[in-house]
């Protein structure tokens, strides 16, 4: 059986306060709520990482995600934080290759390469974003588009490490836009990854690798994506912030 996930990625969002007033909100409400096998992982700012793994580090349900890691292991990067530092806080996964990373910071699917080497390195799990712009979208390559991403920046990989990715699938025109894909674009796509993943691994570890759908996902388009054949979750923006919400689409399975 494949992992369930749910995931928040508060992106540049909330105070250490709020950030720790929703985090508590969220621990509740999963202890009472959540009776499923369903994987929930919080993925706060870098400052609020310490304070949030205090809350959560009891709960058998929660993990702790950092929303990126610098490529390489230490050194005169100001301003960057390594994969090192984030597993010596408590941090298991890391998203990686988010579309607003690639698209405001320039990362390519060579430095994500990079990326998914040293957290793996580190013992973290890496979160794998890819996803097609509307331009992409409608020249009607985004399979080829997405494709490229996923071979370019995890096909180095081994059998051994490839199984600890998990794999977010987010257009990029259902970011924060309110329009989500339809089931039939989420499945057809996820569809289109795990039979890449099958002809570069073998269909035993396509089958068994998480492909989270990302991209104004909310309460009430989140049974019908679940429900996809292989659609085994969310990666979760705006309503990650708000607890009853996100716990809804934690619900949702
Ligand atoms: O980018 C996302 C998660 O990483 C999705 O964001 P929204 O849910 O706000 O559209």
């Amino acid at each position: 059986m494949r992992q369930k996930i749910v995931a928040g990625n508060w992106k540049m969002n909330n105070t250490l306060d709020e950030g720790l007033k929703l985090t508590s909100e969220i621990v509740n409400m999963v202890n009472d709520e959540v009776n499923t096998d369903v994987r929930v992982i919080l993925a706060p700012p870098f400052v609020h990482l310490t304070q949030v793994r205090g809350l959560v580090k009891d709960s058998e349900k929660i993990s702790l995600s950092a929303q990126n890691c610098n490529e390489n292991d230490e050194g005169a990067f100001t301003g960057e934080i390594s994969a090192e530092m984030l597993a010596s806080v408590g941090v298991q996964y890391v998203i990686l290759g988010h579309s607003e990373r690639r698209e405001y910071f320039d990362e390519t699917n060579e430095q994500l390469a990079k990326k998914i080497d040293i957290a793996l390195a580190n013992n973290l799990k890496p979160i794998f974003c890819c996803g097609e712009s509307l331009e992409v979208r409608e020249n009607g390559l985004f399979k080829e588009f997405v494709s490229n991403q996923i071979s370019d920046s995890l096909f180095h990989l081994g059998e051994e490490d490839l199984k600890k990715v998990v794999i977010a699938y987010e257009p990029i025109w259902a970011i924060g836009t309110g329009k989500t894909a339809s089931t039939e674009q989420a499945q057809e796509m996820h569809a289109v990854i795990r039979e890449l993943l099958a002809e570069r691994y073998g269909a035993d570890v396509a089958e068994n690798i998480s492909i989270l759908y990302g991209g104004s996902c909310k309460p009430s388009n989140a049974p019908e994506l679940f429900a996809c054949k292989d659609v085994d979750g969310g990666l979760i923006g705006g309503a990650s912030l708000k607890s009853r919400d996100f716990l809804d689409i934690i619900k949702s399975f």
